[in-house]
């Protein structure tokens, strides 16, 4: 009843049909984002699917995306799956968080505390040390052998996050045990958010939990807060010794000191400070990884443009130096071929899907009240009328005047690999430090080759964050004479 309402009184998107009771559910198929593209090529640039009692609207063109931007805050909130509601505290961090006056605290805690350029200036030193252990790991154990490309990334990215949020916390062989649990729990955190649970649909069936991911995603928050806890309990023993004099605060402090101020406008919960760190560890690492891998893929495939970037570091950096971040907006190849790898493989290809906040319209169509809004930013990146050559890999196309649009901000909507609007990515500019710095690093200290008998396949495997499906296995070669820049 409920069902014939909702469609007799809202002019819906047009859409494919389901199963009774389970609507589309069935039919997704494993990768989503090219389920979505095909079924746009048939329905148009918006169409709706049931899914369970659950309205979905997938957008594919930057019209539309623009009119979401423009209309921002009737699109602002989001629809949580189990999984991320259970491992974000009860959605009590800024990913997750409706739209309202808590998310806006916590976003503008996160960027102006954490994420301000002079922050990000601050724990440069953190970056370069993480970069610097990992490749001289790479110089003295793994040159000339075979190595697992994406291991090695996201390894150093998530000790590099880790560092920056409470590095100077816990030191040591503690350190590195608890740094080695919360990689291996975020990856099980992210594949437990990306699992098609039946019960995000159809919402009679939660209490059953039938596939157990409720109960899953239970237990991997309990570890990961017992890590917290312990992280914050020996932050807050440092803070009482006073026994520090440290110039840079690691993010856990500085998260801490805001707890305790105790005014309204920018005080935050025990749970509001564990969800940041999360929204840090879990937002930033396997994307920022990933984006890396993949660049690295499209660079190995392409031989012409790795000269390029090669030249250009030589040019820029020189064989006696190591790369530092002060050169990174003179590399402007190699920020070409990353913003190219990020128009043909987007990290997170269908965003974080956003919430109707009441009833309201969109390309001549209702949206129904929480009907959730999914802009498919792979389809868009790829689209034959909006790009030249669309599944060519060529870094030139944004090295031209008119490329200046396509920023990371969405400015354009035909280029959104960070999102748009008020929700668009918060953690942009260390994302952006990170991957290019290390992955300049990496490219300026070594040669890789493929390993004997491997080639590289650019298959990807769907999830919130898309990977390559088989791992890129290499060999670096050192490039520099001085042994004492690695
Ligand atoms: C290559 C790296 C990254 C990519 C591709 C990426 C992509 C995205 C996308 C597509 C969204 C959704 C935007 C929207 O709804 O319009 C998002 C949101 C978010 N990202 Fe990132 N991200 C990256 C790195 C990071 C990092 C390093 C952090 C934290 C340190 C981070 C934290 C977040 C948070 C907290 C949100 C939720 C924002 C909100 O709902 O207000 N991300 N990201």
């Amino acid at each position: 009843f409920w069902l014939l309402q909702t469609i007799r009184k809202h002019n819906l998107p047009p859409g494919p049909r389901g199963l009774p009771i389970l609507g589309y559910f069935p039919f997704l198929g494993t990768h989503l984002h090219k389920t979505f593209t095909e079924l746009a090529q048939v329905h148009g640039p918006i169409y709706k699917l049931w899914l369970g009692q659950k309205i979905y609207v997938v957008i594919s063109s930057p019209l539309l995306a623009k009119q979401i931007r423009d209309n921002d805050v009737a699109f602002a909130n989001r629809d949580p799956v189990i999984a991320s509601t259970v491992l974000t505290y009860g959605a009590n961090d800024i990913a997750f968080s409706p739209y309202g006056p808590e998310w806006k605290k916590l976003r503008k805690v996160f960027v102006r505390e954490l994420l301000s350029n002079s922050r990000l200036d601050a724990s440069y030193v953190v970056r370069k040390q993480e970069v610097g252990k990992a490749l001289a790991d790479v110089y003295w154990k793994k040159r000339g052998e075979a190595l697992d490309f994406g291991q090695l990334v996201f390894t150093t990215i998530s000790n590099t996050i880790l560092s920056m949020l409470w590095g100077s916390t816990i030191h040591g062989k503690e350190g590195e045990k608890f740094f080695s649990r919360v990689r291996e729990l975020s990856s099980e955190f992210v594949a437990l958010q990306g699992a098609a649970n039946v019960s995000d649909y159809i919402p009679g069936l939660a209490r059953f939990d039938l596939q157990g991911i409720e109960r899953k995603s239970r237990r991997v928050l309990e570890v990961l807060d017992g890590i917290f806890c312990t992280a914050i309990d020996q932050r807050r023993k440092k803070l009482v010794e006073k026994a520090e004099k440290e110039t840079t605060k690691d993010f856990l402090q500085i998260l801490l000191e805001l707890k305790s101020r105790g005014d309204d406008a920018s005080s935050i919960t025990e749970n509001q400070l564990k969800g940041i760190l999360m929204d840090a560890i879990i937002g930033g690492t396997d994307t920022t990884s990933t984006t890396i891998e993949w660049t690295m893929a499209e660079l190995m495939q392409h031989p012409d443009a790795m000269q390029k970037v090669i030249k250009e570091l030589d040019e820029v950096v020189g064989r006696s130096y190591a790369v530092e971040e002060f050169h990174l907006p003179k590399l402007c190849y190699l920020d070409a071929a990353i913003k190219e790898t990020f128009r043909l493989h987007p990290t997170v290809p269908i965003l974080v899907p956003r919430s109707a906040r009441g009833d309201c319209d969109l390309g001549g169509y209702t949206i129904p009240k929480g009907a959730t809004v999914v802009i498919n930013a792979f389809a868009i990146q790829r689209d034959p009328y909006l790009w030249d050559s669309p599944l060519e890999f060529r870094p030139e196309r944004f090295l031209d005047e008119k490329a200046s649009k396509f920023d990371y901000l969405g400015t354009s909507s035909q280029y959104l690999p960070f999102g748009t609007g008020r929700r668009v990515c918060p953690g942009l500019p260390m994302a952006e430090r990170m991957l290019k710095h290390f992955l300049a690093s990496l490219l300026h200290t070594f040669e890789w080759r493929l390993a004997y008998g491997t080639q590289i396949d650019l298959t990807d495997k769907f999830g919130i964050v898309v990977k390559l499906e088989k791992p890129l296995v290499l060999v670096p070669t050192p490039r520099l004479a001085n042994p004492e820049l690695y």
